[in-house]
C-alpha cells in the first residue's frame, strides 16, 4: 500500500498523474455565498490594517490625489490639522478593502455604496477595527444564481473606539451551488483510478477547519482509509510587472532574469521570469489561508519545476504529512506540508516540505 504521507509520494515530474490529483481534489473556498448573511449578523474583520504614511503616499500617487496636506506638515496645518492626516479615499478604500475577504470574496458585483460619513480625521498610524452588520438580504429578479445583500460597515480607531468612517454598500453575492461532496467530507469524483491509470490515493481528505485537531484528525482518518490529506487552495495571482520585477528589486536581488527583457530574449524562457522566492512565497500564503499558522519552522527540499512569467497565474495545492502534537508549545502543533505552485495549465512549478506550528482551537 503506498504511504501517500511519504515525501516522495507524489512525482511532479509527471504532469499527467499531478493533473488527475488535482481533479480529485476538493478546493478549500474563500468567502460567503449569499445563504451565509442573515439579516442583523454582525462580523469583525479581523485582520485590521495600520494606516500607513507609504501605503497613503502610494494611494494618493497612483490615483492622481496630489494633495500636498496630507503630506506636508506646513500645508497641513494651513489645512487645520495637526500633522498630515490619511487622504479619505485611501481611509475608505482600506476600510472596505479589509471587509472583501469576509464578505465579498465569493465574488459578485459591487453595486454600490450610500451614506459614506467621514466622523473623524484618521492619521497614519492609526489600527483599522472593521465591524459590518447585515442591513438586507434579497434575491435578485434579475439573476437567479445571485443574491443582493447590504452591509453597514464602521471602521474605528482600534486604540480609542473612535468611530473613523461608515458607509452602507450593496453586492451582487452569488448562491450557493448544489452540494458538491457525497457529505462525509470526501469530494465525489467517481471511481478510484483504474488498473492502468496512475498511481493515485483512491480518496482526497480535506481538514475540516484550519486548526491543529483538525489536520490531526484528517491525517488519522486517512490512515485508517488508504486516503491523503490533500486539497487545494481557491486563490490564484497572475503575475504582473510589479511581482515579477519590482519585488526582486526591493530586496536588491540584480538578476537580469527578473527585469531585463531584452538581455532575457534569447534565453529558454525567452522572457523575464518570476524571482523563485515569490512564486513560492505566492504558494505558501495561498496555503497560510487555509491554516492557523502559529510560526514558520523550517522547509525543506523545495524545487522550482517551470518558469512563471508575465501574466502566468499561480494557485497552490497542499498535501499534509505528518502532525506532532508534542513539538510545539501547548496552544499550537506541528504541521509538515508539502505545497506544489502550479500555473494555469496545471503545471507545477514550485514544490517544497514545511513545517510550521498551527494554533489549537482552543
Ligand atoms: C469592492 C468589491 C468589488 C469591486 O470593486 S468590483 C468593481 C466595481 N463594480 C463593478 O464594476 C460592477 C459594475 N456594474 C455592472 O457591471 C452591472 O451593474 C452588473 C453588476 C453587471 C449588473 O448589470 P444589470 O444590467 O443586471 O444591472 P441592474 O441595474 O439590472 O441591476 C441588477 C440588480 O441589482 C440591483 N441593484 C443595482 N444597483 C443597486 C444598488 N446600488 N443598490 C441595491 N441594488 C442594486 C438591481 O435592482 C437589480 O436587481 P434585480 O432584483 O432586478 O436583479 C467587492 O468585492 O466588494
Amino acid at each position: 500500500m503506498t504511504d501517500w504521507t511519504a515525501p516522495d509520494a507524489v512525482d511532479c515530474a509527471d504532469q499527467q498523474t499531478f493533473e488527475a490529483l488535482l481533479d480529485r481534489a476538493e478546493t478549500r473556498e474563500k468567502g460567503h455565498y449569499f445563504e451565509f448573511f442573515g439579516e442583523g449578523d454582525e462580523l469583525r474583520h479581523d485582520p485590521g490594517l495600520r494606516l500607513s504614511v507609504h501605503g497613503n503616499e502610494r494611494w494618493m500617487g497612483q490615483t492622481l490625489n496630489h494633495d500636498p496636506a496630507y503630506w506636508r506638515p506646513d500645508t497641513a496645518r494651513e489645512r487645520g490639522f495637526a500633522e498630515p492626516p490619511t487622504h479619505p479615499d485611501y481611509l475608505l478604500a482600506c476600510v472596505m478593502g479589509i471587509t472583501v475577504e469576509d464578505l465579498s470574496e465569493k465574488g459578485g458585483y459591487f453595486l454600490g455604496r450610500t451614506n459614506v460619513e467621514f466622523h473623524r480625521t484618521a492619521y497614519p498610524g492609526t489600527e483599522l477595527d472593521v465591524t459590518s452588520t447585515v442591513l438586507d438580504t434579497r434575491s435578485s429578479s434579475s439573476r437567479p444564481s445571485y443574491g443582493i445583500v447590504t452591509w453597514e460597515s464602521v471602521g474605528r480607531d482600534r486604540q480609542t473606539g473612535e468611530r473613523l468612517v461608515s458607509y452602507e454598500r450593496t453586492n451582487m453575492i452569488p448562491r450557493r451551488e448544489p452540494a458538491a461532496t457525497d457529505g462525509s467530507g470526501t469530494v465525489a469524483n467517481g471511481d478510484p483510478a483504474d488498473e492502468d491509470g496512475p498511481d493515485l490515493p483512491p480518496r482526497l481528505l480535506a481538514p475540516d477547519g484550519e486548526y491543529f485537531e483538525q489536520f490531526r484528525d484528517a491525517l488519522e482518518r486517512a490512515r485508517d482509509s488508504d486516503a491523503a490529506v490533500a486539497y487545494r487552495h481557491e486563490r490564484g495571482r497572475t503575475m504582473d510587472d510589479a511581482l515579477v520585477s519590482g519585488l526582486p528589486l526591493s530586496t536588491l536581488n540584480t538578476a537580469r532574469q527578473h527585469h531585463n527583457r531584452d538581455a532575457m530574449a534569447d534565453s529558454p524562457s525567452g522572457d523575464i521570469v518570476a524571482y523563485g522566492d515569490v512564486t513560492r512565497s505566492i504558494a505558501l500564503a495561498h496555503a497560510r489561508s487555509d491554516e492557523a499558522t502559529y510560526r514558520e519552522r523550517r522547509f525543506e527540499d523545495e524545487r522550482f519545476h517551470d518558469f512563471v512569467t508575465l501574466g502566468d497565474t499561480v494557485s497552490g495545492f497542499t498535501r499534509v504529512l505528518d502532525c506532532d502534537g508534542d513539538a510545539g508549545p501547548d496552544h499550537a502543533g506541528e504541521v509538515t506540508f508539502e505545497h506544489v505552485a502550479f500555473n494555469q495549465n496545471n503545471t507545477p512549478v514550485y514544490s517544497g516540505r514545511r513545517t510550521a506550528l498551527v494554533r489549537r482551537h482552543q
